[in-house]
């Protein structure tokens, strides 16, 4: 279990970590996301002893990092995985680290198999890929078999292989009943690897919810209805509304369009047919989990007045304002 209480870091003027509270449970993947500058790494580093909180708490098994006993069997990290030794191999340097953190000498075989290095153990990380150093990264932090791992980016420059081999064994960690925490700024990747999803944007919480609760309260589909007779659909459309216990919302587009959420094309097309309005146009839009959470950390930043904002000026705000709602 990873538990984090109240964590603040503050770098000079710079708030990186504001007031972070949640934790991090065993058996299952708890993704991590935000974009750059959201204080996704500042988090991992203090975790792990890295760093010093400016206040606050941050705890692996129940205990700041500095006080656990043996820690490469309660934690196992990766997190800028070019930080190692270049003129070292693949092997000298497992073994350097298992010599320090009282790891049996026979495990570096083991995780060099696992990883997929074995047959480059001996060559010198310097001539490595970034593949390859992200996956001497895992191999380093699977070492002591931990009960946790925290994996800051860890599909950063692999190939599709990797990336795959990667959603698999961080499933797998999860299964074998490890804490797991994955970092990305891409909302794509968590929805594929993460049971639960810890949302920051410029330092702050913004979620902390299963990973289906989050699909199923920011992807939406809007049916946009073109039509001459808008009033009299409009009308119709909110007789529709009171008759289904669904949410339906009813707003008026560009160009006398009508865009209806919580209706399929073909409530639309059946409700126009029966108010007698012609329809032009009506087709289906899919509201991309994506886009949501772009416009969620965005606006995270404008309020907060972060250096964290990405993303396009002239997102929906309809998916913002749901997306704040949920906050
Ligand atoms: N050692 C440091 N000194 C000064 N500022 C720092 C330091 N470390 C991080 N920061 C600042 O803190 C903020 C959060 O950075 P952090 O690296 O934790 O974000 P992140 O979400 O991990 O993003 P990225 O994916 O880009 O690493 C940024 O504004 C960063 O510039």
């Amino acid at each position: 279990m990873l538990t984090v209480r109240h964590l603040t870091k503050r770098y000079g003027g710079t708030t990186a970590v504001d007031d972070l509270t949640f934790e991090v449970p065993p058996g299952r993947v708890t993704g991590f996301l935000g974009p750059n500058g959201a204080g996704k790494s500042t988090t991992m580093r203090l975790l792990l002893g890295l760093d010093r909180p400016t206040s606050g708490t941050a705890l692996v098994g129940g205990r700041p990092y500095a006080e656990i006993p043996e820690p490469t069997r309660a934690v196992g990290a990766l997190l800028d995985a070019s930080a190692v030794h270049p003129g070292r191999s693949a092997r000298a340097h497992l073994l350097a680290l298992a010599r320090g953190g009282g790891v049996a000498r026979t495990r570096v075989a083991e995780v060099l198999e696992e990883v997929g290095l074995a047959d480059v153990a001996r060559k010198r990380i310097g001539g490595f890929s970034l593949g390859m150093r992200q996956r001497l990264g895992i191999a380093a932090a699977l070492l002591g078999e931990p009960a946790a791992l925290v994996f800051d980016e860890p599909v950063n420059g692999l190939d599709m292989d990797g990336v795959l081999w990667v959603r698999r064994l961080v499933r797998d960690l999860a299964a074998e009943g490890r804490t797991v925490f994955v970092s990305s700024h891409l909302m794509s990747e968590m929805q594929l690897v993460a049971d639960h999803l810890v949302v920051v944007g410029a330092g702050r919480l913004l979620v902390d919810e299963p990973m289906a609760d989050v699909i199923a309260a920011w992807s939406h589909t809007t049916t946009t209805v073109r039509t001459p007779d808008a009033s009299l659909l409009a009308e119709r459309l909110n007789e529709a509304r009171s008759a289904t216990r669904r949410r339906v919302e009813v707003e008026p587009g560009r160009g006398g369009e009508l865009r209806v959420r919580g209706l399929t094309p073909e409530e639309v097309g059946d409700a126009a047919h029966a108010a007698g309005a012609r329809v032009h146009t009506l087709y289906r839009e899919e509201a991309s989990l994506e886009q949501a959470y772009l416009e969620l950390t965005e606006t995270a930043t404008e309020f907060t007045g972060g250096a964290a904002g990405t993303g396009d000026a002239g997102a929906r705000p309809d998916a913002a304002a749901a997306a704040k709602e949920k906050v």
